[in-house]
């Protein structure tokens, strides 16, 4: 396939200064999908639809006075814990914790998520996301302590009313762009050594093009 030939896939990668990727972790039906929805179409239809397999979305920020083209990646979660793939896992930037205030366990299992996270993206910065607060607004007169220790930033959200959704995801977007410029993970650095170099080479810039591809349509199992 050319790349070239598909004008919307084309464009972002060359104007944005910056891409990054953020994934979303958590148990079924906590509210991945609707938030990603409400901070990437202002939207919320309250049907329960899992998500199956992956959705990817593409969006473009602007940090700063850079352009930040951003790949939301949103998994299903499934009842009981399973492994996700680690394709999920690679070359992310940034990790969205969510669980639902109405549903313990869902808060009990982040200590499951936060776990297989660490072993794949030891470095990468993360946030725990307490959803559905509009259901019981007295939830966030408690607190909720997993990720404290780890010093893990808390939000309290709703994806139906959208408190707080805009600055949860802004906040994550501009630190995986700051953990992309400084990573602290040495194959990350690596990574980002050879991507300089790639873009040093001038013109034949062709893993870029791979890139493109490969996010294109991602194969989970
Ligand atoms: N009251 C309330 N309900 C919500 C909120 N966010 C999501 N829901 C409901 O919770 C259910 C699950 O939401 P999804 O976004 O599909 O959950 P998910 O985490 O993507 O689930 P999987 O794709 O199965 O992993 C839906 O019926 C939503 O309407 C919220 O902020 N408040
Ligand atoms: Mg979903």
């Amino acid at each position: 396939i050319d790349v070239g030939s598909i004008p919307e896939l084309d464009q972002k990668k060359y104007d944005a200064d910056e891409h990054v990727k953020i994934i979303c972790l958590g148990d079924s039906a906590v509210g991945k999908s609707k938030l990603m929805e409400r901070f990437l179409m202002d939207e919320y239809r309250p049907q329960q639809l899992s998500t199956y397999a992956l959705t990817l979305y593409k969006y473009t920020a602007t940090v700063g006075n850079k352009m930040v083209a951003v790949d939301f990646w949103d998994t299903a979660g499934q009842e009981r814990f399973q492994s996700m793939h680690p394709s999920y896992y690679h070359k992310a930037h940034a990790c969205i914790m969510v669980f639902d205030v109405q549903r313990k366990i869902t808060y009990k299992n982040l200590a499951n998520w936060y776990k297989e996270l660490r072993e794949y993206r030891p470095e990468i910065p993360c946030c725990v996301v307490a959803n559905k607060i509009d259901a019981d607004l007295k939830v966030t007169q408690r607190s909720f302590n997993f990720g404290k220790k780890q010093g893990l930033p808390f939000y309290f959200v709703s994806a139906a009313d959208g408190t707080n959704v805009v600055k949860m995801f802004r906040d994550m977007i501009k630190r995986a762009v700051d953990y992309k410029q400084n990573p602290s993970d040495f194959m990350d650095e690596v990574l980002q050594e050879l991507e300089n170099f790639d873009l040093e080479k001038g013109e034949d810039n062709s893993e870029a093009d791979e890139d493109e591809l490969k996010t294109d349509s991602p194969k989970l199992d």
